[in-house]
């Protein structure tokens, strides 16, 4: 997947601009500030219609914008291309896609596939569980059932959620519930198996990534955790059983939006905190293993942003890291406030971009 053209107005300070990024390695550079990051957002927002940098809604759009727009053009294998844009207020949106209105901002997200490490990559691992379920839900939407077949069920679940949970917040009577909880079950066993395989695919690649990025960790796993006790009973049993307690607390208590995975390392004990750092080598092997495994199926790697990879890796990790992406062949952007040693040093064609107050020019 190769961006061939990019349009970005309307992104915390950048001015709107329009460039032609490189086929291989993009390198970003300027002050602190400058708007390196933003651009970065600005192909992430079009790729998860949401940023890295917490909700849309809370600075993304320029100060005194109507709007963040991006628009974006790509190459996939094949000679086949493809363009998408996305309008978001931080309250609205709108999409299209190879020309067509996009009614639901997943389809849209499944069309352009970016994958991001950035200085808040280290709370995939050790944040919140829902960052971990997005990274799940990623390679469903994008690699496992193909572009857009995912949504749909994931669709129906989150229905039959909201549904169940407003006629709890209502204490209405339990045989309402029957209904939403057949759906919520039927649609949730399916959402986990397809999560279980995903995870089960990804261990081989995430383990050896995990041994060359992070040795001194010993052995690593993925240990997936289905969001209710699966080993002992179907989730319809689960609903059930939780129901008296969910009609007290006003919402669903087990399922599949409740899942979680971690990873486990055979040094480690469990309680021992990962260090910063080997967090962040740690997260970066589980998105190498989630983009060397969307490029197994696909045929071709996505989008890689990179943001401030000099503060966020040794030298020695941003060479190894950047050796494997050249073997990819994948498109990369990095950014940085100085060129960096290590991508100097490799033999691999630059396109370089300065930003300089919200300015973006080639070099
Ligand atoms: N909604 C907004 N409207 C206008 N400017 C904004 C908005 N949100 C953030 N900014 C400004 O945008 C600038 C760009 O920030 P960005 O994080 O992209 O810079 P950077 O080049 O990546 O910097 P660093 O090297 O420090 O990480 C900052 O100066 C910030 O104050």
């Amino acid at each position: 997947m190769q961006l061939t053209r990019l349009v970005v107005s309307g992104v915390r300070n950048l001015q709107p601009l329009e460039l032609a990024p490189g086929p291989q390695l993009n390198l970003v550079v300027g002050a602190n500030g400058a708007g390196k990051t933003s651009l970065l957002e600005a192909i992430h927002l079009l790729a998860y219609g949401r940023s890295f940098r917490g909700r849309v809604r809370d600075g993304l759009v320029r100060t005194g914008a109507e709007a963040a727009e991006v628009f974006a053009e790509w190459a996939e294998p094949g000679g086949v291309r493809r363009r998408a844009g996305l309008r978001h207020t931080g309250q609205e949106w709108t999409g299209r896609l190879d020309g067509e209105a996009v009614r639901q901002l997943g389809d849209l997200c499944a069309a352009l596939a970016a994958v991001s490490f950035e200085p808040g990559s280290h709370t995939l691992v050790t944040g919140s569980a829902e960052a971990r379920r997005r990274y799940l839900d990623w390679g469903l939407f994008h690699v496992e059932h193909g572009e857009g077949r995912f949504h749909p069920l994931w669709r129906r679940y989150a229905r039959a959620l909201k549904q169940r949970n407003v006629l709890l917040k209502q204490r209405a009577p339990g045989h309402q519930l029957d209904a939403w909880d057949a759906e919520l079950a039927s649609a949730g066993e399916h959402l986990d198996q397809e999560r279980r395989r995903y995870v089960e695919r990804l261990q081989p690649r995430f383990a050896a990534l995990s041994a060359s990025l992070a040795p001194g960790l010993g052995e690593a796993g993925l240990d997936y955790r289905p969001g209710w006790r699966r080993d002992q009973m179907p989730l319809a049993d689960a609903l059930l059983l939780a129901r008296e307690r969910d009609q007290v607390a006003g919402f669903t208590s087990v399922g599949p939006h409740r899942a979680d995975w971690r990873v486990g390392h055979l040094l480690r004990p469990a309680q021992e905190a990962l260090s910063r750092g080997q967090a962040k080598l740690t997260a970066l092997a589980c998105l190498l293993a989630q983009a060397e495994d969307f490029a197994d199926v696909r045929g071709h790697w996505p989008v890689f942003l990179l943001d401030d990879l000099a503060s966020e890796l040794d030298r020695d990790h941003q060479r190894r890291l950047l050796e494997r992406l050249r073997g990819s062949g994948a498109q990369v952007f990095v950014t940085g406030t100085d060129p960096i040693p290590a991508l100097l040093e490799a033999d691999w064609p630059i396109a370089m971009f300065h930003v300089e107050h919200g300015r973006l020019r080639a070099a």
